[in-house]
């Protein structure tokens, strides 16, 4: 007999990829985040804005599992991440496609071989993912400029980068802090569209920035982070509509 789902398991196949209730979390003695109160489904777009120190990075550390709630409950990705074991969790975080503030990359590798990591990280072999990569190199813009080492890149480039490698596992779930940062505006509308272009493929995306004007770029849930508080920016967004 198969073992029934946990709450968790069908909250995921409901598509409910993460649900935080009254979730505190921060560091050594500091509470950063306040009572969290968010919802993430399948196929759905977020846009976190707020003014430095809000707490943004930080709620994008608790999404991606490098800091644990320290009370209240968060289930991302079918897990009560505050209660799973550690190899849970590791599961759990390879389901993650994260872009960086700052991404690193092995600057002497070309943007094609940083963007295949994830993939070699798997066991895949080149020839099983030389198409997929070209695939997402054509999907980011960035051309010809996949074939220089990365060092060589514009900053606006090195996102493209970093939002390919973010997408070549293929995540449920994917983050993206401050992706437009140091971009002209028009570059960082772009790239708010591509990445909120894989909702069609059924994924999660949520994107931090202090730029209030990217709401209107793509149909998405914008929500204000103040002081550690997030707050639907205007009225309830459809997805907090339809939390049971
Ligand atoms: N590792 C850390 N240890 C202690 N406090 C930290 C740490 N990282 C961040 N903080 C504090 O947490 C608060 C929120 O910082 P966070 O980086 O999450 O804000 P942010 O909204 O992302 O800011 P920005 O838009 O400038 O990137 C700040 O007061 C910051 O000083």
């Amino acid at each position: 007999m198969p073992r029934p789902n946990t709450p968790e398991i069908d909250l995921f196949e409901r598509g409910v990829l993460v649900r935080l209730s009254g979730v505190n979390a921060g560091y050594g003695a500091a509470t950063v985040l306040v009572g969290l109160e968010f919802e993430s489904r399948a196929g759905e777009v977020a846009l976190v804005t707020g003014p430095a120190a809000a707490g943004k990075t930080t709620f994008m550390h608790l999404l991606r599992l490098a800091l644990e709630p320290r009370s209240g409950r968060a289930v991302i990705l079918g897990q009560d991440v505050g209660r799973a074991r550690a190899r849970t969790r590791a599961a759990v975080k390879r389901r993650i496609g994260y872009v960086a503030e700052n991404p690193v990359f092995i600057e002497q590798w070309t943007a094609f071989d940083n963007i295949a990591m994830p993939l070699r990280m798997l066991g895949k072999k080149p020839r099983e993912y030389a198409d997929d990569v070209r695939e997402l190199v054509d999907f980011v813009g960035l051309n010809d400029a996949a074939d220089l080492t990365i060092e060589k890149l514009s900053g606006a480039e090195r996102h493209r980068a970093a939002i390919a490698r973010a997408l070549a596992a293929k995540p449920d779930l994917i983050l993206a802090d401050d992706p437009t940062a140091g971009m002209s505006p028009a570059d960082g509308r772009r790239i708010v569209r591509l990445l909120a272009e894989m909702r069609r493929v059924g994924a999660g995306v949520v994107i931090a920035s202090q730029d209030d004007s990217l709401a209107d770029c793509a149909p998405l849930n914008h929500w204000r982070m103040d002081r550690g508080r997030l707050t639907p920016a205007f009225g309830v967004p459809a997805q907090a509509e339809a939390m049971e």
